[in-house]
């Protein structure tokens, strides 16, 4: 071994034993700081490392997964504890009645929300998503009167959605039943929406500037300013890849349980045979109703909901949270809780149907949150996911591309904004040909 070789390892060896000191200090003064948050009965969690706190306890690939492990983290903490990302501090609490009385019966206290950095930075605390105070009050007022007077939830966006509907048919007609990626076409539909409710006009699919514009919803990169237009670019980013990755999910699960998309088409022929559908067939689509709540439920595209925080100093379950502290609503635990799921884990529509088949509403079905920031679009998406999803498949039979198995279709998800199907084809082969043409 040469001198310098010598020289350098023991030089490299000391200012790694140094940064090991200094960590170990750091480690010694925060734990300390942790076992003083005992005392003042803060929801405890797993001892944090310095500056790393949690990070290597947690599958960084799905964090909400580890948080998930209730039967790991819950028994030894209980329903309220803390975990540390890095060194950020954020209290979790798992389960469907704890988060429910959280945002429920806690709603002003866990009401606010905590603009990540990198968010904060980007919407300068203007918009409605990533807004706290009154900013945040009179942009969510102007997005819900603005969404209403452009007729969401109502006959208008009906009208609106089915026309889209009948574009998206035509371009998957296409495909000729070959396979396809599902991302675009639907990414493109579910855009229209918003673009007809914003603009007052839908875009042909090849127009350049729709599809440069879609990309950037995607990719994040559209930047207004001024509070109005940050409120327009959320309801374009919180309401296009939510409910494309929604019914890209449904899609993926009917191609994968044919037997349960035999009943959907089997239902949605007896009950509406070639005529249009419309919103008012939900109530006699029980079991059509039943796979699309599932579908969301199953597919969990928000399982942390969006970052929140403590407006003041909170007595929660015995714990006491302190004024601004990082606060997640793990809204999978509530969609698989085992108290109130009879197969948390199965693609299993009954979870929605009575004993008579009839389609009954779940208290722990919570995809959209709940409180003072619960989803503003849920109307919206709720009428966008039955007219699309019954639509096409009263359209269209779903299967896997040629030569994969229904088994063989993965449905573990990858984490983007929103929790996503990996990329896959499927082949889409018209049901009823030699009805096209003939509806009512
Ligand atoms: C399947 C579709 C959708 C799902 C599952 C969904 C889910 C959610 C969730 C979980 C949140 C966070 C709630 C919280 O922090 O507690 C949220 C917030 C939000 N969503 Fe949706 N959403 C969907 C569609 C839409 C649509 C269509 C729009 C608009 C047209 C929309 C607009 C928003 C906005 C603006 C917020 C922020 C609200 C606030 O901070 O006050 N979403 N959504």
């Amino acid at each position: 071994m040469g001198i310098l070789d010598f020289f350098l390892q023991s030089s490299s060896s000391i200012s790694l034993l140094g940064a090991l000191l200094v960590l170990l200090l750091v480690y010694l003064v925060s734990s300390s700081s942790f076992s003083s948050q005992k005392e003042g009965k803060e929801p405890p969690g797993p001892r944090p490392l310095p500056v790393l706190g949690n990070l290597l306890q947690l599958d960084l690939k799905r964090p909400y997964h580890t948080l998930l492990k209730r039967e790991k983290l819950s028994k030894k903490y209980g329903s309220v504890f803390t975990v540390y990302l890095g060194p950020k501090k954020v209290v979790a609490w798992p389960g469907y009645k704890t988060v429910k009385e959280a945002l429920v019966n806690h709603a002003e206290e866990f009401g606010q929300r905590d603009p990540m950095l990198i968010m904060h930075e980007y919407n300068k605390g203007h918009g409605i998503i990533w807004s706290n105070g009154d900013s945040w009050k009179e942009m969510r007022r102007f997005a819900l009167t603005n969404l209403r007077d452009f007729g969401m939830g109502k006959k208008a966006s009906e009208d609106k959605i089915i026309e889209e509907c009948d574009q998206l048919i035509g371009v998957l007609k296409k495909f000729k039943g070959e396979a396809f990626d599902t991302t675009l076409p639907i990414q493109y539909a579910v855009s229209n929406i918003i673009c007809s409710i914003v603009y007052g006009s839908r875009f042909e699919y090849d127009d350049p500037e729709f599809t440069s514009l879609v990309d950037c919803i995607t990719a994040s990169c559209l930047s207004f300013g001024g509070a109005p237009f940050n409120t327009v670019q959320n309801l374009f980013s919180a309401g296009t890849d939510t409910s494309g990755t929604t019914l890209r999910w449904g899609l993926l699960f009917m191609a994968k349980y044919p037997k349960i998309q035999d009943q959907v088409q089997e239902e949605v022929s007896r009950e509406i045979g070639s005529r249009q559908v419309q919103v008012e067939h939900r109530k006699n689509l029980h079991f059509t109703n039943a796979v699309i709540h599932e579908t969301q439920r199953l597919a969990s595209i928000a399982p942390m909901a969006l970052p929140h925080r403590t407006t003041q100093d909170v007595t929660f379950q015995g714990y006491v949270i302190k004024k601004g502290t990082a606060v997640t609503p793990l809204l999978t635990s509530v969609l698989y809780d085992e108290s109130e799921w009879e197969r948390p884990h199965s693609f299993y529509p009954a979870h929605f149907l009575d004993k008579d088949g009839k389609f009954v509403k779940r208290e722990a079905f919570m995809p959209f949150s709940a409180g003072p920031r619960a989803c503003p679009g849920e109307s919206l998406a709720r009428m966008e996911l039955f007219i699309f999803f019954t639509t096409l498949l009263q359209h269209f039979r779903f299967t896997p591309p040629p030569g994969v198995s229904e088994d063989e279709l993965d449905l573990t998800p990858r984490v983007r904004f929103a929790l996503e199907p990996l990329p896959h084809k499927l082949c889409a082969a018209p049901v009823h040909e030699e009805e096209e043409g003939l509806r009512i």
